[in-house]
């Protein structure tokens, strides 16, 4: 970690209270979270325990029933409470796209555009999103494709490229539209184990801008090697939350202590030879 996290700076990002059910079963339930500036947040539990449903809720991808996000202390979406008081003026589906630009998503599928270039895939948001005129949009594209390492691929299609470079452009896309919050779904489930490494040192420096992050992963190894924070999700809700360190290494909760357990190697590791 790089220690750039700035915990004792207002959040950059707050999560009040929120729900979201599917059927009325549900799914996350009455989740709090902050996220400070500098500061890498990571979600584990088990499968189907709600971590996507978590980040979308959070994005407003799927609009949470209930709760409150913040971004830099003002209010991300409607602001739904309890009692059902939707904030003020607020037009629910024209506003949230003028916000969206303040809260980044990388997804677990990536969603790049199959038809565009990836010079297109990086302008294209910054046009629709915030109206930046072409030649702005295609300067920032450039910079960050030559940042992430992926410059001389601006003219190729997605398909054309790996699986890290495509996850490259996705982030490139994503932070072509400068968001205070960043929030990415299985940044490694489709790269090869030794690109882990390079993701992690990624988005540490993309924290270290000052930009608060939230990652879901099943990996251990990962979240350990990136996370200032880790809350882990169970049944919906955030049973245990701390330093990453002390909840890989000293559950208090059993129920984190047995997905810990259920995700150790079986076996001791084999001792090296002398
Ligand atoms: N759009 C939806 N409609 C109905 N149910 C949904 C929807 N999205 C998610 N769910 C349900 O919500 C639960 C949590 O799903 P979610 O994808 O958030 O879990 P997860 O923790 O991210 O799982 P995984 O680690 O396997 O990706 C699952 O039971 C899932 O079937």
């Amino acid at each position: 970690m790089s220690g750039a996290a700035q915990p004792d700076a207002a959040p950059a990002l707050e999560v009040i209270g929120l729900r979201k059910s599917f059927a009325g079963r549900p799914v996350v339930d009455d989740v709090s979270l902050s996220v400070a500036p500098g500061e890498v947040l990571g979600i584990i539990g088990r499968s189907g325990c709600g971590k996507t449903t978590l980040l979308r809720a959070i994005a407003h991808l799927d609009p949470p029933d209930d709760g409150f996000v913040r971004v830099g202390g003002h209010a991300f979406g409607p602001e739904v409470s309890p009692a059902g008081v939707v904030r003020r003026g607020w037009r629910r589906g024209r506003d949230i796209s003028r916000e969206r630009h303040r809260i980044g998503f990388v997804f677990q599928q990536l969603h790049l555009w199959p038809h565009l270039d990836v010079l297109g895939n990086v302008t294209r948001a910054q046009s629709v999103v915030l109206s930046r005129p072409a030649p702005v949009a295609t300067e920032r594209a450039r910079a960050l494709l030559a940042r992430l390492g992926i410059a001389d691929r601006a003219a190729m299609r997605p398909a054309e490229l790996s699986g890290g470079q495509q996850q490259r452009v996705a982030i490139a896309r994503a932070l072509a539209l400068d968001p205070p919050v960043l929030l990415f779904d299985e940044p490694t489930s489709a790269l090869d184990p030794e690109l882990t490494g390079e993701v992690a040192a990624l988005l540490r420096t993309i924290a270290g801008e000052g930009r608060a992050l939230v990652v879901v992963s099943h990996s251990l190894g990962f979240v350990r090697r990136l996370c200032d924070r880790l809350a882990f999700l169970d049944g919906g809700h955030v049973v245990e939350e701390g330093p990453a360190a002390r909840l890989l290494d000293a559950p208090r909760d059993p129920r984190l202590a047995r997905f810990l357990a259920a995700l150790a190697p079986p076996f001791p590791s084999p001792q090296p030879a002398r």
